[in-house]
């Protein structure tokens, strides 16, 4: 951590520090009560405060930070998103970047345990300083957040004849900007960045207290480019979810990359070391993409129409040929007058690996609505997130996509990214370690 910590430690015994109504005495009062043989009562552990205020004891989920791949892509979609892209300050070096990526490895295994960040989190530190910690999400529990993090194109890039990071000869030769697609109405204040951070979790609260105080303890090195709220998943990433909707009103993630397929996780999401760059083995390349969704022109569309765009029903979301929901599509199938079932334009056609020299993506893509615009429209839709191997992966299907789906009509991109995801950090180690190793 940036914070000093040694001024912090020299005032033990600073006055009961209240904050909020809650003492720091009063926390470890609780811990001496009975629940301090679990290991809590540590400066900065909110389980103390959820177990009491729940009174049931439970414990929400929590995963790992630490591991073989970043959590936040396997891992079953939670409900909430913040999404932000940051850019490094002008004058941040190389010690300055890894010092982050540091700084930001502790307080996400802080985070994502249910912890608060810092030795003294929100309310134990002394009074006359800023809390380490912001404290919103103080009495709430892991909440499942995962915290994963990505390096744009940017970060490798060479101005003005310097390398800014010393990075450019790491840049994968895959990790450039997207290319420019039919129907593109792009806006760079909302697109690219050097870094990325997906904050999931299934309580919003906790889910933007992660990105703040990653945040914060960018200050002066990495500041914020532009950030994305979520609510909603639209995709299921583990066969024990259901499928959610999207706010075209259908099941979205039923034909998803599923956590239980070893297989198609391996070939299709992970980088392999045989990839091209080494250190990037272990992870994956994230593709955000922010897609407005013209809500009233759609809810002025027949049912039949709407099925007819996505080639699924909108009750099941069984594929058109028929079935149920898990059916393989069947894209031979004709009805009267030799008319495909699902119609060549259609969304699942056009996506559909069979189009797309077996092509497949992990989406784990999330609902927006940011109010509405000067026209009294919601500002609504889908913020498309992908995990796959390979940029190309996405870049073949939404080509497809952009040339012919029937959904153009109904939908317009608006922003773009493509961040490469490091593997996961190892215990005692950094996130991203790897690309400076
Ligand atoms: C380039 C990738 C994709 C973009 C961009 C995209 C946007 C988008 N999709 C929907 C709604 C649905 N998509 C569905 C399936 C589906 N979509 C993609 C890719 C992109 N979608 C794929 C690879 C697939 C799976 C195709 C298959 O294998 O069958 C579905 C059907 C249910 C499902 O399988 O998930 C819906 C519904 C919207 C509204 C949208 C942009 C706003
Ligand atoms: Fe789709």
């Amino acid at each position: 951590m940036t914070t000093p910590t040694e001024s912090l430690s020299d005032q033990p015994d600073a006055p009961d520090t209240k904050s909020g109504g809650i003492s720091r005495r009063g926390l470890l009062g609780l811990a001496g009560a009975g629940i301090a043989g679990l290991g809590v009562g540590i400066a900065g552990d909110r389980t103390v405060a959820a177990l009491a205020a729940s009174g049931t004891g439970a414990v929400s989920t929590s995963y790992p930070f630490f591991g073989e791949h970043q959590s936040g892509i396997v891992t079953p979609a939670q409900d909430r998103l913040h999404f932000a892209a940051f850019d490094m300050s002008g004058s941040a070096t190389r010690d300055d970047l890894i010092e982050l990526l540091k700084d930001w490895t502790v307080a996400a295994a802080a985070m994502t345990a249910g912890k608060d960040i810092g030795d003294f989190g929100a309310v134990s530190g002394p009074y006359d300083a800023p809390p380490e910690d912001t404290g919103e999400a103080l009495g709430l529990p892991a909440s499942g957040l995962t915290i994963t993090f990505g390096f744009g194109p940017t970060l490798f890039q060479t101005t003005e004849g310097a390398d800014r990071f010393g990075l450019a000869a790491r840049r994968p030769a895959e990790l450039v900007n997207l290319p420019h697609f039919p129907g593109d109405r792009l806006n760079p204040a909302t697109s690219d960045g050097d870094l990325c951070i997906q904050a999931c979790a299934d309580d919003p609260q906790v889910a933007v207290h992660a990105i703040r105080n990653l945040s914060r303890i960018a200050f002066g090195r990495a500041s914020l480019r532009w950030s994305q709220l979520g609510f909603g998943r639209t995709s299921s990433t583990s066969t024990s979810q259901t499928t959610p909707r999207n706010l075209f009103g259908f099941k979205d993630g039923t034909a998803n990359i599923k956590a239980e397929e070893p297989t198609a996780v391996n070939d299709q999401v992970w980088v392999q070391s045989g990839d091209g760059a080494g250190w990037l083995a272990g992870g994956s390349y994230l593709v955000a993409r922010r897609i407005r969704m013209g809500i009233e022109p759609w809810d002025r569309t027949i049912l039949s129409e709407q099925e007819a765009v996505i080639g699924r029903n909108k009750g099941e979301g069984a594929p058109l040929s028929g079935g149920t929901e898990f059916t393989e599509p069947d894209f031979a199938l004709s009805g009267r007058e030799n008319i495909p079932l699902i119609a060549e334009n259609a969304h699942v056609r056009l996506a559909h690996p069979t189009q797309n020299a077996g092509i497949r993506m992990l989406r784990r893509g999330y609902n927006f609505v940011d109010g509405n615009d000067e026209l009294g429209r919601l500002n609504a839709g889908l913020f498309f997130i992908s995990f796959q191997r390979s940029p190309h992966q996405f870049t073949e299907v939404q080509l497809n996509l952009a040339r012919h789906d029937a959904l153009n009509e109904y939908i317009t991109h608006v922003g773009s990214a493509l961040f490469a995801v490091p593997p996961g950090a190892t215990r005692g180690s950094y996130v991203g370690a790897t690309l400076f190793a």
